[in-house]
Parts: C-alpha cells; structure tokens; sequence
C-alpha cells in the first residue's frame, strides 16, 4: 500500500511517553511531498506551523482530508513553540496559527473542521502546565489522523457493495491514501472491492494541472497491484460512449447542505457525462467533508489558482508569454447528478445528507 502522506514525530505514534517527552519529540512534522511523486519518494521536514500552512498552500501535501489532518500536526507545532506562554497568550498565539492555516487553502471543509477541533482543545486546556497542553493536543491530532484512516476503511466497504465484480472504475484527481489519513475514499471503494475478492480495473484521469491522477493514483495502485490506466481528461466521454465504464467514483472537498459537491476541476463534466450515459457517479467522503452550515453549492469558496501551474508542464512553457490563463482549481456538482455519497456512516442520497447529519446519522 502507498505510504501516508507523513508521519509526525516518532513518537507521536508510540505509547508510553510522558508529557514532558511528548511536548519535547513534537518538533518536527514529516510530509512526503507529493509534488515530487512518483519519480521521487523525498519526505519534507517542517518545523513550525509556518512551514506546515506553506506545505499545504503549495501543496506538498494535498486532498481534503489530508491537509486537515497536517494542519491538526501544525497546531501541535505551535503549541510546542507557545510552551512558555500562559493561558490568554497561549490561546491568542494558537488562533493565530488556526486562522493561517485555514487560510492555506478555502475549499475543502476538512482543514478548518480539523483546526476548530484543534483549537476548541486548546482553548479548553489552556491552564494546564505547559508540557500536558502540548501533549494533550499531539494526541488530538493523532487521534484525528487515526479517525480519518478508520473512517476511510468503513467507507470503502460501503461503497464496495456498489461495485459488481469485474468492474471498470473510472476516477478523477486522486482521493486515494495521499489525500487522506491512509487508505482513500474513492480509492478506498476500490481498494475495498479488490479486498473484498471483486474484479476491479480503474481509468484514472490525469486531472490537469496538477496531475494528481496520473501521477498519484497511478503510483498508489500500481504499488497495490490494482490494474489502473491513465487517460487524459478529454478522453472520458469517449469511454462512456463505448460503455467501458461501471462506475465513476470520486472523492469530495466539500458537501453543502442540499447535497452539491466542490471536487477537482473537471468532476462536474463527468458527472454530466455520467447522467448522459445512464453511468452511476458515486462521492466518497468521510463525514469531515460535509459542511451543513453552507446551504448550497453557489455559497462554496472555489480556490483559484495561480496562471503559472496552468501554463507550465515539468520545465516547459505552454503559453506564449503575457496570454492569460484560468485556473479554478474545483467545480460544483449539483446534488441532481449525484448517485449516491459513501460515507464511514452508510450510503445517503446526496439530497438527504442534511437530515442524516441532522439526525445523528
Ligand atoms: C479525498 S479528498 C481528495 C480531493 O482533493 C483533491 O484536491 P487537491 O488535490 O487540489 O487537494 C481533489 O478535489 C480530490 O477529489
């Protein structure tokens, strides 16, 4: 299986520590920088939650889970950094460090989601001795990293009842363990299927610019043996015209109260072209994506992105210099073309996720 996308300080993932040697070991967060992959495997070193919100606004670690669960290791970084201060310094320098690592990047929910339960912490163990505020929420962030890889598993078999054997999945970006706390959400319906005994074979699209699906959903299945074929976003259409394709599965930065996804630029065009086809177009997501205080899909913040990450490909210039490029870098889907929303919690309707959130679901 691909490795996640980090790992924080050894010993945040061992028991048995003191809080003194909990607060001391957290001084550095491990992410593998995704930009690099698959040529290379180079694990970058932060060490303040300065470089952790600059590692996800230049997405060295990228997808929405996944950057929650990084900013959640940067609030650990600047507690540690905060040891000395007493409590209203403590808070105030901890609401700093939240207020820049949501401002990292505006689409996916999961980032603020995980620095608001980081910071309620926080706030709610301020008087605490210095060592036991930083240890308390090292264990926080764990604990959000490890309910992210759980839910990603119990996601996926959800979804797996939806795949028949022998099926051809086509995917978009890449919502695989890369984006999340391990295993995937998209990819973790594939991963279940292929568990699960299933035959499954994925289209992975490139997804432009960034190419998370050429590049990262091809390297993380590849290493899992799942066969998977990378074809380029304009091809799509063409393979739901011959009926190759079972499914479409994808994952999801935010879901909106009446059911509208934000994912990846170029997820609403397959999702027309699933409707036109009569091909079932599932989102995979953990319930940290579903955001029940933004009505619909017109009220998500769409991250636009620099002209340069459009025009440059590797070294080289597409672009003839000074012509404008767009760079939108996420897209609605309206809850209509939705087929269904896997989530850790059970399949919903896209349609009825604010009930099933509202009813404790
Ligand atoms: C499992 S969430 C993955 C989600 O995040 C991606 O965006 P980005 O690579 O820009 O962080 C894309 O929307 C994926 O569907």
């Amino acid at each position: 299986m691909a490795p996640p996308p980090w790992y924080p300080s050894p010993a945040l993932s061992g028991a048995g520590y003191s809080a003194a040697e909990l607060a001391e070991s957290c001084d550095r967060v491990f992410l593998l920088d995704q930009r690099d992959l698959p040529a290379r495997e180079v694990y970058a070193t932060l060490r303040s939650v300065e470089e952790v919100a600059e590692a996800i606004r230049a997405m060295v670690v990228r997808g929405a889970p996944a950057i929650g669960i990084a900013a959640a290791y940067g609030m650990v970084l600047a507690a540690r950094a905060l040891r000395p201060a007493e409590a209203s310094r403590y808070v105030a320098g901890l609401r700093a460090a939240a207020s820049m690592l949501v401002a990292a990047r505006p689409t996916a929910v999961n980032l603020s989601w995980a620095v608001s339960r980081m910071l309620a912490s926080a706030e709610a163990h301020a008087h605490e001795p210095a060592e036991e505020r930083v240890a308390d929420l090292a264990a926080l962030a764990r604990r959000i990293h490890v309910e992210d890889l759980e839910a990603c598993r119990r996601m996926g078999r959800v979804g797996a009842a939806r795949i028949p054997h022998g099926a051809t999945i086509l995917t978009h970006c890449n919502a695989g363990a890369l984006a999340t706390g391990g295993y995937g959400t998209a990819l973790g319906v594939v991963r279940a299927a292929a568990e699960a005994g299933k035959q499954v074979r994925v289209l992975a699209d490139e997804t432009r610019p960034y190419l998370q699906g050429a590049r990262l959903t091809a390297w993380e299945l590849s290493q899992d043996g799942i066969p998977v074929e990378v074809i380029t976003d304009s091809m799509a259409g063409h393979f739901l015209r011959r009926r190759e394709v079972t499914a479409i599965v994808v994952g999801a930065d935010r879901i909106a109260r009446n059911g509208d996804i934000a994912n990846k630029i170029g997820t609403y065009g397959l999702a027309c072209l699933a409707k036109h086809h009569g091909v079932p177009f599932y989102v995979a997501a953990p319930w940290s994506t579903v955001d029940l205080a933004t009505l619909d899909g017109d009220h998500i913040p769409l991250e636009e992105r620099s002209r340069d990450e459009v025009v440059r490909v590797g070294g080289s210039v597409l672009v003839p210099e000074g012509v404008p490029a767009r760079h939108p870098a996420f897209d609605v889907t309206p809850a209509e073309l939705i087929t269904a929303i896997f989530t850790e919690r059970g399949e919903y309707a896209a349609g009825e996720i604010a009930r099933a959130g509202e009813a404790g679901a």
